[in-house]
C-alpha cells in the first residue's frame, strides 16, 4: 500500500510544529524519519495514524484521503506500534493483542478459533507466547513493546507505523524487531532515532529538523557527515564493513 501525506501543518499554542510535510512510502517500501528530539517525527506519525488531525494538507492510502475513510478501514489497512502505550485495565497479553482483531469483527461479534489462532501465531513471532496470560502492566517496557508489535500483527494489514520501536529493545530485540519488520513485506513507516538501525534497515529516509524536511532519499544518500553535522551538530565518518554494509561512526 502507498501512503501519501501531501503538505501536513500541525501547529500548538500559535507554534508550528509542521510547515508542510510532503511525503510518500511506495508499496512495501521500509521508509525511515529520522531528526533531533522535538523535530516532529511522532506529530508527523499521529497524522498518518489518525491520533492527530493535521490544521491543513492529508494523508493519502493508496491515493484515498484518510478522513474520508471510516476508522474501521484505514485499521484494516493500517496497524500502529506507538511510543507509549497506557493501560488502565489490567488485561491479559492474550486479550491485548486480540485488540488487533477488532477492526475486522462485525459490532459485538465474539472472537472466534481463527482470531486466537491468529494471536497465537503473533505471539509466538515476537517471542512472548509464554506471556499470553500474564497481565499487560506487569511486563517490562521491552516485552510491553514486543506485545503491542504482536497486536499490530495480529490486525493483519498491508503498512505498519512505527514510532521509535526499538526502544526499550535489547540488542537481540532491536534485531529481531527490524528483520521481522523487514520480512513481513508490507509498507512500513518508522521514526528511527539510531542512524545505524536507519542505514541497516530502510529503504528510504526522510529527514526531519524543526518541522522542515531537511533531506530525503537512500540511506547512502542521506547519511553524510555533512548531513549529520548539520542535522545533530555531532562529527560522524561513514565506514564499509567486509560484507558492504554502510556503518556511522561518532567521533
Ligand atoms: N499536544 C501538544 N501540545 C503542545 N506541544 C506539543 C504537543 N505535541 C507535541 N508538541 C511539541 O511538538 C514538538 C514536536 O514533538 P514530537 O513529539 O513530534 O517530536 P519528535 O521528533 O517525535 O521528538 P522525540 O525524538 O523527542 O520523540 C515538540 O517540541 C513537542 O513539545
Amino acid at each position: 500500500m502507498k501512503i501519501t501525506t501531501e503538505n501536513i501543518q500541525v501547529g500548538f499554542h500559535a507554534r508550528q510544529i509542521l510547515k508542510g510535510i510532503s511525503m510518500e512510502s511506495q508499496d512495501k517500501e521500509l521508509v525511515g524519519i529520522i531528526g533531533p528530539n522535538g523535530s516532529g517525527k511522532s506529530t508527523l506519525l499521529k497524522c498518518i495514524y489518525r491520533i492527530l488531525k493535521p490544521d491543513a494538507g492529508a494523508v493519502y492510502l493508496d491515493g484515498e484521503e484518510l478522513h474520508s475513510m471510516s476508522v474501521r478501514s484505514s485499521a484494516k489497512k493500517m496497524a500502529v506500534v506507538a511510543q507509549h502505550n497506557y493501560y488502565n485495565f489490567d488485561f491479559t497479553v492474550r486479550e491485548v493483542v486480540l485488540m488487533g482483531r477488532a477492526p475486522h469483527k462485525k459490532t459485538l461479534e465474539r472472537d472466534n478459533a481463527k482470531d486466537y489462532q491468529i494471536v497465537d501465531e503473533a505471539l509466538k513471532t515476537v517471542q512472548m507466547e509464554a506471556f499470553a496470560d500474564r497481565t499487560f502492566s506487569t511486563l517490562s517496557g521491552g516485552e510491553q513493546q514486543r506485545v503491542i508489535l504482536a497486536r499490530a500483527l495480529a490486525q493483519q494489514t498491508s503498512a505498519l507505523i512505527l514510532d521509535e520501536p526499538t526502544n526499550h529493545l535489547d540488542i537481540t530485540h532491536q534485531i529481531m524487531l527490524m528483520e521481522l519488520v523487514k520480512k513481513l513485506n508490507v509498507t512500513v513507516i518508522s521514526a528511527i532515532h539510531d542512524l545505524n538501525i536507519a542505514a541497516a534497515y530502510c529503504d528510504k529516509i526522510y529527514v526531519l529538523k524543526d518541522g522542515v524536511l531537511e533531506g530525503y532519499g537512500t540511506p547512502e544518500e542521506v547519511l553524510t557527515p555533512e548531513l549529520i553535522r548539520r542535522i545533530y551538530k555531532v562529527e560522524a565518518e561513514i565506514v564499509y564493513d567486509s560484507r558492504g554494509k554502510m556503518h556511522i561512526l561518532f567521533l
